[in-house]
Formats: structure tokens, C-alpha cells, sequence
């Protein structure tokens, strides 16, 4: 599954430096300069169908936290938009700051957001293995959805309530019937959309990017149980605070952004 005991090392924030990535001119993540982006009348609207009951646990693996979900059936689904297939759930985790001011790994006109949720699927039309599609041009597509500060979001709180059990790198709890639905904006229609990377180890050029216009709000307590958690393992004497876990913004070399919204 896409929950591989992938090796860690690289996902120290040290790895951030311009590591040698094949090709290299579809990095993520990227500034979206809102009036050069294309409005692409034919892009349609998302078609997410997840089922809570593919979910599986919640890892730290050093950089961040996932929520890992059993991708070997079609239970859980993503197609539409600009995807011509349908693509396979397999994890969620964020990106966030040591403080408010900043921790998106996109951005909107150069505007900073506290935190990005990342929603990771695989392509399996043509794919068998997220192994497999994580080489692809076409494997991966990824909804990114910026988070605000201010009202508490009920949905999220049944995560930040587990989040203690996984407070050092390498541990898992067991963590089920959660819709990642709930944490996708009201508004899924309005989103830009462009080719481009994982934002972490193999930063492959596997990724359409589908990054939505709208944000959700989540509470300053929410944001500060994900602070509480910790890049090291228990054994490590020094506990470095699991924050600022995003990639520097990388090239768009020409690549176009289009927007499913005029
Ligand atoms: C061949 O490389 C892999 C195979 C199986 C699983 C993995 C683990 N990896 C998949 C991609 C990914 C992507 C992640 O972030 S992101 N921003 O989507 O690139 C991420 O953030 C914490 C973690 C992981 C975990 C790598
Ligand atoms: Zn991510």
C-alpha cells in the first residue's frame, strides 16, 4: 500500500536544498499567480467518494502526520476534475508552521496560509501498486486545501484527539471510520490545477496538483496539537517540535495553472 516503511532519512527538512529530482522542471510547490492562471472550461467538477471504513491508522514518520487508508480495493475514489481516471485514496497528512503567519507549502499570490492539507491518491486505471504509479507522470493526484485559523472544525477534532498517541517519529495508532470528506471546503468546484511533484521524498513529477480556491477554518488549539508533535523518535535524547515541515517553493518553468473558475 502507500503506507510503505519508506526509508526516513531524506525526510529530515534538511533534504529541502535543491536535491537532484529526475528532470526537474515540475517541482512542487509553487506560488499560484492568480491572474496569469487559464480558466479552463472544460475542466469539471471533483468527484471525491470516500468510504470512512478504508481507514486505517495515523503514522509519524518524521516529517508529518498520515492517516493511511487500505488503497487495495476501489472503495475509496477520486475522479473528475482534470483527471482522466479514477484514482485511488491511499493517505492524508498537513504541512504546517511554527507559527500562524506561515506553513502552506502552496501559495496564492504570494499569500502564506498556517497549514495545507494534502490529500494523496494514486492513478488505478493504469497503475497496481502506488509504487508503481508514484514513477508515472499520470500515478498521483493531490487535493491541496489551505487552512485558516478561527472556528474550531468538528471533524478534525476526532483527529487532533489521537494525535498524542504518534507524538514521536515511527509510531502508528490505530485510527478508524474517518471521512476525509468532511475536511474538503463546501465549495469543490472552484480550484486551480497544474503538473507537478511530490513535495517530499522521491519528489517524483508524478503529481496533478488540484488545489482548491476555498480554505477551512480550524481552531489555534487544533493547529497547536499538531506542534505538539515531535520530528524525533523517543529514544533520541533531543525532541525537535515536528514544525515548518514544508518544502521551499520551487520553479514553475513555464508550466501553466488553470483554474476551473473564471
Ligand atoms: C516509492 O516511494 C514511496 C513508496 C511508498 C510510500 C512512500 C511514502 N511516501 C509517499 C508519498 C508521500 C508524500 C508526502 O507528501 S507530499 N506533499 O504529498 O509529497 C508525504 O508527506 C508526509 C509522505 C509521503 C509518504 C514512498
Ligand atoms: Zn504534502
Amino acid at each position: 500500500a502507500c503506507s510503505s516503511r519508506y526509508v526516513l532519512s531524506q525526510m529530515h527538512p534538511m533534504w529541502q536544498g535543491p536535491l537532484a529530482v529526475p528532470g526537474g522542471d515540475r517541482q512542487s510547490p509553487i506560488d499560484i499567480v492568480v491572474r496569469k492562471s487559464v480558466f479552463d472550461p472544460a475542466l469539471k467538477p471533483l468527484t471525491a467518494e470516500y468510504d470512512p471504513h478504508t481507514c486505517q491508522q495515523i503514522w509519524n514518520n518524521g516529517y508529518s502526520f498520515l492517516v493511511e487508508y487500505d488503497d487495495t480495493t476501489d472503495k475509496s475514489t477520486l475522479k473528475g476534475g482534470p483527471l482522466k481516471d479514477k484514482f485511488r485514496l491511499c493517505q492524508f497528512h498537513f504541512h504546517w508552521g511554527e507559527s500562524n503567519a506561515w506553513g502552506s507549502e502552496h501559495t496564492v499570490d504570494r499569500r502564506l496560509f498556517p497549514a495545507e492539507l494534502h490529500i494523496v491518491h494514486w492513478n488505478s486505471d493504469k497503475y497496481s501498486l502506488f509504487e508503481e504509479a508514484v514513477m508515472e507522470d499520470n500515478g498521483l493526484a493531490v487535493i491541496g486545501v489551505f487552512l485558516k485559523v478561527g472556528k474550531r472544525h468538528e471533524g478534525l477534532q476526532k483527529l487532533v484527539d489521537a494525535l498524542p498517541a504518534v507524538r514521536h517519529k515511527g509510531s502508528v495508532v490505530e485510527f478508524n471510520r474517518f471521512d476525509p470528506a468532511c475536511l474538503l471546503p463546501s465549495n469543490t468546484d472552484d480550484y486551480w490545477t497544474y503538473h507537478g511533484s511530490l513535495t517530499t521524498p522521491p519528489l517524483t513529477e508524478a503529481v496533478t496538483w488540484i488545489v482548491m480556491k476555498q480554505h477551512i477554518e480550524v481552531s489555534h488549539d487544533q493547529l497547536a496539537v499538531f506542534r505538539s508533535l515531535l520530528f524525533t523518535s523517543a529514544e533520541e535524547e533531543v525532541q525537535k517540535s515536528m514544525v515548518n515541515n514544508f518544502r521551499v517553493q520551487q520553479p514553475l518553468r513555464g508550466r501553466t495553472v488553470r483554474s476551473s473558475f473564471s
